[in-house]
């Protein structure tokens, strides 16, 4: 009903707030985007489900989510995609994985520290009722 739209629309405020905080932030420009394929031809056949901060924010105006848990999910793809996609210990793999941890921290710290656990709560009682 009505109230239920309010929250979720809280919600979208929310993730957007913080996608669009991850996107300035430099730390994170290889994460901003699709992986190009045609400057990156095998990517696609190492990583099954590619994610970034753009894709984000698509799926957040099409009301993928109704959970942080949810949003999370999809967060979390981005730096275990980097993890994966660059294993070696040559520099420039070192460097992204250290950037996909910082992604994994800041967005951990986020969520502590600015997600009511009601409000989590309540979305999660819309998700089970739908
Ligand atoms: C987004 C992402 O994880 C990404 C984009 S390029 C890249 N890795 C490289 O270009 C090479 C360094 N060793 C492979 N990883």
């Amino acid at each position: 009903e009505e109230q239920e739209e309010d929250v979720l629309r809280e919600l979208r405020l929310f993730l957007r707030n913080v996608t669009e905080r991850l996107a300035l932030d430099r730390r994170f420009k290889a994460f901003t985007k699709p992986v190009d394929i045609e400057e990156v031809p095998d990517y696609l056949m190492v990583i099954r489900k590619p994610m970034d901060l753009s894709t984000l924010l698509t799926n957040i105006d099409q009301h993928k989510y109704v959970t942080v848990r949810e949003f999370m999910s999809d967060t979390d793809l981005i730096w275990q995609n980097a993890l994966e996609y660059n294993p070696d210990s040559d520099p420039m793999d070192r460097h992204i994985r250290h950037r996909a941890c910082a992604l994994k921290d800041t967005v951990r710290a986020i969520i502590r520290d600015e997600l009511d656990e009601d409000f989590e709560r309540v979305c999660e009682e819309i998700r089970e009722s739908r």
